[in-house]
């Protein structure tokens, strides 16, 4: 089966009243309480929070990855809780794209390869112009036939980038993408992100605790407890400037 793909507006998320919850009776955690929120097309969304207030759990749901409790998540214009495992497997792989903290490259192959293997795994063959074409995107062009102990965590995390948008994914989801890089690195890939949102429109939900990751972002979403705490856009101001406004804001949630 192929998903239902709506070219005239690219994919945004949406979420209706979504609850996860986790076990059952005494110990039983309510991850997601009644979460509402869309993600409209080629915006680039920051997720934060507390520990605990439900971020990662959101982004797994919202990825198809997790089922929810209760409500429902559409993705790409379909219903992503009528489809059977296959199916969901099938929409993620046309759709999204995943770049995690921890970079997940294999350590014996070329950055190349590593930008081609998981298509070439989904059956979906990536020609070799569109791998040199994603590597010259995040700015790797010339380092295509380097191995990943070659590369610095930041051009590490770029490979991830560029293996995450190979396909031209409409949605990409990022969870802690910078968590495991310096500032100054952190800096490079969070602007080669809003530079791929500006030139490629993904819709991209980055969950982040660091408040100058976020403020590369259209929107910052805040969860609390389960919830949807509060929701603020960004303007292109300097990046400090939105930075410090979004460590207040979170301040405030966490007194
Ligand atoms: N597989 C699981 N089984 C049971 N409880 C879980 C599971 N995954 C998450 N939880 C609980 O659900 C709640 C939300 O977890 P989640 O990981 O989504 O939070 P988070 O905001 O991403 O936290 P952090 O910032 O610490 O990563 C927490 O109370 C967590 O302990």
């Amino acid at each position: 089966m192929t998903t239902t793909r709506h070219d005239s507006a690219r994919a945004a998320v949406e979420l209706s009243t979504v609850r996860k919850v986790y076990g059952a009776g005494d110990r039983s955690v309510t991850a997601l309480d009644g979460v509402t929120i869309d993600f409209p097309p080629g915006t680039f969304t920051a997720i934060m929070g507390p520990s605990g207030s439900g971020k990662s759990t959101l982004l797994q749901c919202a990825a198809g990855l997790d089922r929810p409790s209760e409500g429902q998540i559409t993705l790409a214009g379909t219903d992503i809780g009528r489809l059977d495992e296959k199916k969901r497997t099938q929409l993620r792989r046309d759709h999204i794209g995943f770049v995690f903290q921890a970079f997940n490259l294999v350590v014996s192959l070329t950055a190349a390869q590593n930008v081609e293997l998981p298509s070439r795994f989904a059956g979906r063959r990536v020609g070799h112009e569109q791998v040199a074409a994603a590597l010259a995107a995040v700015g790797l062009a010339e380092r295509a036939g380097h191995r990943p102990g070659e590369l610095s965590g930041g051009q590490q995390q770029r490979v991830a980038l560029a293996r995450a948008l190979v396909t031209r994914p409409d949605v990409l989801f990022a969870d802690e993408p910078t968590g495991a890089l310096d500032t100054t690195t952190s800096r490079e890939v969070l602007r080669m992100m809003r530079m791929l949102v500006d030139r490629e429109g993904q819709t991209t939900l980055m969950v982040t605790h660091d408040p100058l990751a976020a403020a590369v972002a259209d929107v910052v979403v805040f969860l609390k407890d389960g919830h949807v705490a509060d929701r603020i856009g960004l303007s292109r101001e300097p990046e400090s400037r939105n930075a410090a406004s979004i460590a207040a804001h979170m301040a405030r949630l966490e007194a």
